[in-house]
């Protein structure tokens, strides 16, 4: 039998997990790592950690699952997008990653726009200029920390400094590539036109490749050090959204998901180009080779739930502890009593500012008609309900743009509530489906290492053979009715208050 290892570099945790080429789960393991705030906005966390994750989860699979080394044919690496890793000559990293939902770069933006062009950049790069992706990062430090950018050798995104680890390999693969905004998205090659007018050497950057092909050998002393073989391949691999679409099967037109994760993402598969003139929702390169997705981004999904968690909920954490289950489940079962609308109460996920669709950096979360008859178990409801409707804010958008979606899976660790795929279903007005393997991006990263070590025949074939569905969430209209009153005003909130947002952060 052959085995497969995916490794998913996510924002909370390294996730690791091997499989037998049937798909099913040997051995899983995962390590979580702090997300550092240095100043409101911004979003750093130490690559030292991911590899420190990564290797250790990789030796704890190899070692629990008993299969030999050489039976493991390949390895794929799917992770959090857009953060900024910069080596020096050494291979050392320089400063910590200035990650996904980081937003200092609004200044850096306007650069862009104003060096491009805001209608060339998105015929090029498919997107407009963005706070979160990574060459207004890299124009943030050459600017604020010329030193650091006097060191820097290459630029790598976060699983593709894994990559480097296990490999010694500078490589990329496309979907990931996407979100540098360096890339030509159209034609799936670095854009001469961009790095030149933002003045970013070319040498800087990782070789790019598809997302299943072979970019490396596993490095002798990885391989002494994690039970590996030398001749263990890692392919490409790609971004954690475009490794989800591949694990819950969407790789065809007419499929999408929602992740709920730290982010959250309404995604959905195009063989085509297909781009928002307003830039609302981003166009990248997906792991299917040949075709691209678009995807609606909501900043803090699970993250804002896991902050209620993490500054109001001890008293969960302990009745969890206690129980010996899930604080978020117990978390979810409270709020599912409470009526929909959570008494009157709306919540704004925009803790880390928002992208889709406001696009906006300075603005912030908010509750919204606290009332003295309010507990905790609305407020959670309220986190989870405004975080649906910023959800829904995606899904409309990609029906504006004429995207025909005849499948909704949910996926992401907010994607096993079934409160939340509920609201989902509700919300959309369709149904909203879960598959049975749940390890998402780490299967994605799997099955495109089975496809580039040639035991899959393709993408689309290997999903067809290994995933198959669960749980289904079926829109009520009552409900549905009920969250549109709601709906209309979580929307003219953010007209209302997007004047107030800017002055506070110019305070
Ligand atoms: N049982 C659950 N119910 C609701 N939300 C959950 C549950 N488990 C995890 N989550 C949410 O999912 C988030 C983590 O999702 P995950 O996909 O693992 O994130 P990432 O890929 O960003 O590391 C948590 O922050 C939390 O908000
Ligand atoms: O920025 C994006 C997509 O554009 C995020 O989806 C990141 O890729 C982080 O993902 P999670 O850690 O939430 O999975």
């Amino acid at each position: 039998m052959n085995y497969l290892i995916g490794i998913d570099i996510g924002t909370s945790a390294t996730k690791t997990v091997l499989f037998d080429e049937k798909g099913a789960v040997i051995a899983s393991a995962s390590q979580e790592y702090p997300l550092y705030q240095p100043k409101n906005g911004w979003a750093e966390q130490k690559p030292e950690d991911w590899k420190e994750a990564s290797l250790e989860t990789l030796s704890r699979v190899v070692r629990e699952s008993g299969v030999k080394a050489e039976d493991i044919k390949g390895i794929g690496l799917s992770g959090q997008m857009h953060g900024l890793v910069m080596l020096d000559e050494a291979g050392e990293v320089i400063r910590p990653s200035i990650i996904w939902c980081d937003q200092r770069t609004a200044a850096e933006v306007e650069d862009m726009n104003r060096l491009i062009g805001r209608e060339r950049l998105i015929e090029i790069t498919a997107n407009p200029a963005l706070t979160g992706w990574t060459a207004a990062k890299i124009l943030w430090v050459k600017k604020n920390e010329p030193e650091n950018y006097e060191r820097c050798r290459h630029i790598l995104l976060p699983k593709d400094y894994i990559r480097y680890v296990l490999t010694g390999v500078f490589a990329t693969e496309v979907s990931d590539a996407s979100g540098m905004q360096l890339l030509d998205v159209p034609n799936r090659c670095w854009s001469d036109e961009v790095l030149q007018k933002l003045d970013i050497d070319r040498s800087l950057l990782a070789d790019v490749y598809e997302s299943c092909e072979v970019t490396g050998k596993v490095l002798p002393e990885i391989a002494e050090m994690t039970g590996l073989s030398v001749d263990t391949a890692v392919v490409g691999g790609a971004g954690d959204n475009a490794a989800a679409a591949v694990g819950t099967g969407i790789v065809r037109d007419g499929t999408a998901f929602t992740t709920i994760g730290t982010s959250g993402v309404v995604f959905a598969h195009s063989s085509k180009v297909t781009i928002d003139p307003k830039g609302r929702v981003h166009t990248c390169c997906c792991a299917v080779p040949g075709a691209w997705h678009v995807m609606g981004v909501t900043q803090g999904a699970g993250l804002s739930l896991k902050w209620f968690r993490d500054n109001f909920c001890q008293d969960y954490m302990e009745e969890a502890d206690k129980q010996g289950v899930d604080v978020y489940d117990l978390m979810g079962r409270d709020a599912a009593e409470r009526e929909i609308g959570s008494n009157k109460l709306i919540f704004l996920p925009y803790l880390m500012g928002e992208r889709t669709p406001h696009l906006d950096p300075d603005c912030r979360g908010v509750f919204f008609g606290l009332s003295a008859i309010h507990t905790k178990p609305d407020m959670i409801r309220s986190v989870m309900e405004g975080v649906s409707f910023s959800l829904n804010d995606c899904n409309h958008i990609l029906q504006e743009m004429g995207i025909n979606v005849e499948k909704m899976m949910a996926c992401g660790g907010g994607g096993k509530s079934p409160l939340w795929r509920q609201m989902l279903a509700d919300m959309y007005r369709c149904e909203v489906n879960t598959v049975r393997q749940t390890e998402g991006p780490a299967l994605g990263a799997a099955i495109l290492a089975g496809v580039g070590t040639g035991i899959y025949e393709s993408v689309e074939q290997a999903c067809d053979a290994l995933i198959s569905g669960d749980k289904k969430s079926e829109p009520v209209s009552e409900q549905a009715d009920a969250y549109e009153k709601l709906y209309e005003v979580y929307k003219d909130l953010y007209v209302d208050l997007k004047d107030s947002f800017k002055k506070l952060a110019n305070i």
